[in-house]
Order: C-alpha cells, then structure tokens, then sequence
C-alpha cells in the first residue's frame, strides 16, 4: 500500500497491523463497486449488510462503538463474523467529528448506510439521553461529515415504523401523518427525517430513509421480544403478552432480515449520486422515504406460539394491559412504494423466519465460547 495511504491511516490510530486491513475492507473488485461507510456494522442489521455488501464485491468499512445496550460480547461474536469475511470494523463513536473526517479522508466512500442508532421503544422511559446523543446528535455529525467530503457520499439511513406512532390508519404509507410519536424513539426517528431533508435541501446530500418494520433473524437484538421470548421460554420463565387497554391483540409486522437487507442494498443501488461535492450544490438532489415492512401484521400471540411449536416447548405466559411505555399497538406496513422503485418484494413468513432464528439461537448459546 502507497506511503499516502499509510499516512493517512495513520491518523486513524490504526496499529500499522490494521492498515492493511482498513484498505482490503474498503477496496471494490470493480469500478462500478460501491465503497460502503456501514456504521452500527457490530449491530444487528449492520452485521448482515455488511456482509452482504462485502459478498456481492462491494468495499465496505465498519463503524460501531460497541456499546453496552445490549450483550456486548454478542457483538464481538459478530465483529469475528465480519472479519472472516473480510469486514474491518472501526471502533468508534459517530459523534465523533474527527474520527468521521479521518476516515472520509482515507476512504473516497460513494454511499453511506448509516444504522448506528439507540434502538429499542421502551428503553428511551429510562435512558434518554442515549436516544439524543446517538440518534439525533450523532446523525447530525454524520451529515456534517458527508456534507463536507468530497466527494459527497450518497446517504442510506434506518428511520423506524416507530413514526407512524399514533396512526390509525392501516396500513401505513408514506405521506401519511408522522407527527404523533408515541415515544421518545420514535421522536428522535422523526427528528432524523426532517434534520435530514434540511441537509437534502441546503448540501445536496442524495437522501434516502428506510422505515424499517420490526426486524428479526439470526444474530439479533436481545432486548427484542422475539429473542427475549426464546430465551424465557427455553428457561421455563414468565412470558409477558401485551394487550391493548381495548383488549385488542397487539400486533407487529415482522419483517425478516434477509427482505430488510435486500431492501438496503437496492436502495444503495438506486441512490442518486449527491449534488453538492466541493461545497457548490449543483442542483437538487434526490430525497425518499421508504417502508420496508412484510405487509401482514401478526399478532404477538401468534409469534408466542409459533415458538413454543417450534421450540418443542409450553409457555409460561401471562397477559397483561399494555404498559404507558412508548409501544404503539400494531404496525401494518404499505410497502408499494418500496416494491415500484426498489423491487422490494418480502420472500420470508414468520414461521419461516422463526425457524432461522430458533435454528441459529440453539446454536449459537450452545457453543456461545467458541464464537
Ligand atoms: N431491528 C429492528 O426491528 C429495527 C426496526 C426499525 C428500525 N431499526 C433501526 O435500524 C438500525 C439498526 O438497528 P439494529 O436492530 O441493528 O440495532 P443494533 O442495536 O443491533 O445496532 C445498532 C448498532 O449501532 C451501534 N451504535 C449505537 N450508537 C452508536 C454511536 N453513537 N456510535 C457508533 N455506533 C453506535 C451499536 O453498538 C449497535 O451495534 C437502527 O437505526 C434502528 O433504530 C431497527
Ligand atoms: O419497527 C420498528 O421501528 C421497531 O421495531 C422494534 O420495536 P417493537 O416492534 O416494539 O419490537 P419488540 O420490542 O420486539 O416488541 C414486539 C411486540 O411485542 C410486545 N411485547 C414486548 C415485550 C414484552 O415483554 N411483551 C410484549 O408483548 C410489544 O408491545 C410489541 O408489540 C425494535 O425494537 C425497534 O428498534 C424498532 O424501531
């Protein structure tokens, strides 16, 4: 690698071990590759993206502060999944202004797939300041950073079926109203969305917001109730099942990782280049919100079932009335516009799907030491 690069990397303090391996993760097998800035790469979503972008030739580079929301271990266990695969991971927070700017230095990336968030509806009730320091601070010193590149990466970002809140109207679309969050979250989501068109609108940053629909797989979040469920009934635990105070059922609109990822990809793909490198914005540039849900919200009862079928094993369930705790009662997702202008088309069922995680959960807790 030239000396330039190691300069340059220097900077990053990366150990001279790690130059090597920043450049390998960030080269494309061919020009027309992507050069992909992942960050929240150690999370959930991060983790298959990434891969799959390293797989398809994409250069991709990783970014997560390896926080301890959840099991941090789980996250190294992904880490030594993406470094298998070729992925380097950069430890690091996206608040952090200098560290953005090394890396927009050493690597000219063409797009952006920014995930790096404090997820999670009900957790905001007891850390919010968690929520505005990664999701709204943290987006903004990202769009700072991809504002002033040259050149300007395109955008590709996770808002949250979280903003639709209040709704009532099924299934959700696009341009309907977002302006009633039901949580702190949900909020911090919105937020990004509109901070997000003002740098749209200002540098000519190409813009695109995927309103992800409750996201499952392998490799997932411990603090979800899909994964949480497993666990509890594994153990022989109390399971809780939310009701709505009009004793409706609650339900979500579970969408698999796979479909999810295939929707980040070709909105990768079809992102617009944006307008304004070098400062002088040359035009508009291109802004879409998309949802990528599965079209067919299942009540939590049901996917309380489907695990006990699939985990051989009776729950220890009680019913209880939904806490005042940020959760909305059910999403239903409209995905029309994601299927005309990304071909995005939901392959996986929930039962299916389950059956994935199930597969990979027994796994992976059965020999969580050798990961
Ligand atoms: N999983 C879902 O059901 C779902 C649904 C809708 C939206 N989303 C959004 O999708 C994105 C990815 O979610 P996920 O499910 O993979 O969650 P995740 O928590 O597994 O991944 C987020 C990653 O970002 C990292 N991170 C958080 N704050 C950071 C910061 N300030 N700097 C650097 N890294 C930071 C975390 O360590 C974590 O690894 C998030 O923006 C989330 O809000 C997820
Ligand atoms: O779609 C989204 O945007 C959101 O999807 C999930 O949020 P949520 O749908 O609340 O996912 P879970 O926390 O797994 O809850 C799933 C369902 O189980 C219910 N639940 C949760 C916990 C519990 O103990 N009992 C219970 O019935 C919840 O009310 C909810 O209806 C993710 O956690 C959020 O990060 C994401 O933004």
């Amino acid at each position: 690698m030239g000396k330039q690069w190691k300069e340059k990397l220097g900077i990053l303090g990366t150990p001279p071990a790690g130059y090597a391996r920043v450049a390998k993760s960030a080269r494309r097998s061919s020009p027309s590759s992507l050069a992909v800035l992942v960050t929240g790469a150690a999370g959930f979503v991060g983790t298959h993206a990434s891969l799959a972008l390293k797989r398809r030739g994409d250069g991709v580079l990783g970014l997560d502060n390896f926080n301890r929301y959840y099991d941090p271990s789980l996250k190294r266990a992904r880490h030594r999944v993406l470094e298998r695969a070729g992925v380097f991971v950069v430890e690091g927070d996206v608040n952090d202004a200098a560290l953005l700017r090394k890396l927009f230095d050493v690597v000219p990336f063409s797009h952006v797939l920014h995930l790096a968030a404090q997820a999670g509806v009900r957790y905001a009730m007891q850390n919010p300041a968690s929520y505005v320091h990664s999701n709204v601070g943290g987006f903004v010193t990202l769009l700072e950073a991809c504002k002033s590149a040259n050149p300007q990466p395109a955008l590709v970002w996770a808002s949250s079926s979280s903003v639709y809140g209040l709704n009532s109207k099924v299934p959700f679309s696009e341009k309907d109203r977002t302006d009633q969050p039901a949580s702190l979250y949900a909020a911090t989501k919105k937020a990004g969305e509109e901070i997000a068109h003002s740098y749209n609108h200002i540098h000519g940053l190409s813009i695109t917001a995927l309103r992800f629909f409750t996201v499952y797989g392998p490799w997932g979040r411990p603090d979800m109730a899909y994964f949480f469920f497993t666990k509890d009934i594994l153990k022989g635990k109390l399971i809780t099942i939310f009701q709505s105070p009009d004793c409706g059922t609650v339900a979500r609109d579970f969408t698999y990782i796979d479909d999810i990822v295939k929707g980040c990809l070709a909105a990768l793909d079809t992102a617009k280049k944006s307008t304004g490198s070098g400062g002088k914005k040359k035009g508009p540039a291109q802004f879409r919100v998309f949802n990528l849900g599965n079209t067919s919200p299942v009540p939590v009862s049901e996917l309380v079932a489907i695990l006990e079928k699939l985990l051989k094993v009776k729950a220890k369930k009680k019913v209880l009335p939904m806490p005042a705790n940020g959760d909305v009662k059910f999403t239903h997702a409209n995905i029309s516009l994601a299927h005309r202008d990304l071909g995005y088309r939901p392959a996986t069922d929930l039962e299916t799907g389950l059956r994935k995680f199930v597969k990979w959960y027994l796994d992976f807790y059965s020999k969580k030491s050798s990961w």
